[in-house]
């Protein structure tokens, strides 16, 4: 691990930040990287999910319900709605809490910011989405972090004032266009086993009809989504007989996709605390971070803020799941609400300075 493997810019960090030498977040995100190697245990728990060959698939039918709130048992929604309230109903309780706060907000992209479609390449968001997400930037710093390829959902998002934390937090990026302001990417030494491994898992996968190989970049994405379940066991078994030759790299799922990526110790919750660090908020008492998404690995930030005991978790789902979210939206429409009110209460919150009127 070199420090070119770590490409950062103190201009793009700092944002407000006075920064003296590599900080805790920088060092952090290098530890990821170094620890790569030597974290036999969890190449020891990645072959176990390995082995676990079902598993996969059951727990991504699970990450993915298809059955509808109708058909739930509605006293289990009822219950889990208690546990996690609408973020909507519980506006005012949320404002208040955001009082006197600096508010930053972390949002997923899909099933967040744009509803699930079948092809991946065409989860484009709304115009009124990208509205209020250009409008809650104004008055937050703003990050985007997905499993996308860090490129590919900047351009979906269109915004150029935000943060994006791409490949599951493993690329991050501050505003602007400017090619030094990336601020961290832990898991760059991976990159041509990640390539090598896109051409394996294409080539195993194309007698799949409908399966879908994405390279995010630092991960990739097996799409089940588009493929007879009745062919899913025999898809994720396609998948593990290509990693099993990776020990370096582990497999995830989420809503009908596996991910692999590398073995590193990083994820979104990482990414999160990253930027809070990098904006100058690693140990503030009066920072909110707000993190919204629909994702098993959204988990790993809500677990960070569970963990910090400051901000609040956002699960975006209609249906109860196991959560370490607080408050829940029911799909991306509900988020979009829930941004624009937030933008609403910070105008009237902190309305413009008082006009100085010339003596005359
Ligand atoms: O962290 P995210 O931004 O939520 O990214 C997670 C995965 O999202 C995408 O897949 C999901 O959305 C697709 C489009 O709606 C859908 O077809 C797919 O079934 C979903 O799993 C993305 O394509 C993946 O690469 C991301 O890992």
């Amino acid at each position: 691990m070199t420090n070119q493997d770590v490409v950062v810019s103190e201009m793009g960090i700092a944002a407000g930040a006075a920064l003296t030498g590599p900080s805790p977040a920088l060092l952090a995100c290098r530890g990821a990287a170094a620890g790569a190697m030597s974290l036999r245990y969890l190449d020891l728990a990645a072959a176990a999910a390995r082995s676990a060959s079902c598993t996969w698939v059951d727990a991504m039918r699970a990450s993915s319900p298809t059955r509808s709130r109708a058909a739930a048992d509605v006293d289990e929604f009822t219950a889990w709605m208690r546990k996690h309230p609408s973020a909507l109903g519980k506006f005012e309780q949320i404002a208040s809490a955001s009082k006197g706060k600096k508010v930053v907000m972390f949002l997923d992209y899909d099933g967040t910011l744009s509803p699930i479609v079948a092809d991946p390449d065409a989860a484009y968001m709304s115009n009124a989405m990208r509205a209020a997400v250009r409008d809650v930037a104004k008055h937050f710093p703003t990050a985007i972090v997905s499993g996308r390829c860090r490129d590919k959902v900047r351009n979906f998002v269109g915004l150029s004032e935000l943060y994006y934390a791409g490949s599951h937090g493993m690329d991050i990026k501050g505003p602007g266009s400017n090619p030094e302001s990336v601020l961290c990417q832990p898991a760059s030494e991976f990159l041509p086993v990640i390539d090598e491994v896109y051409k394996l898992l294409v080539e195993k996968t194309k007698s799949t009809p409908g399966a879908k190989v994405e390279n995010n970049k630092f991960c990739l994405s097996v799409h089940f989504r588009c493929v007879d379940e009745k062919r899913w066991n025999a898809l994720a078994e396609q998948v593990k007989a290509v990693i099993k030759d990776y020990p370096k790299l582990k497999l995830t799922q989420g809503r009908k996709v596996l991910e692999i990526r590398p073995s590193i110790m990083w994820d979104k919750g990482k990414a999160l605390e990253f930027l809070l660090e990098s904006l100058g908020f690693a140990n503030c008492s009066d920072v909110l971070p707000v993190y919204i998404g629909d994702d098993r690995t959204d988990e790993d930030a809500f677990r960070v803020l569970r963990k910090r005991g400051q901000g609040l978790g956002i699960l975006v789902s209609k249906c109860p799941k196991e959560t370490n979210a607080s408050y829940s939206l029911q799909d991306p429409s509900e988020v979009m609400d829930f941004l624009l009110r937030l933008v609403e209460w910070k105008r009237k919150s902190s309305p413009p300075p008082p006009m100085i009127r010339p003596r005359v």
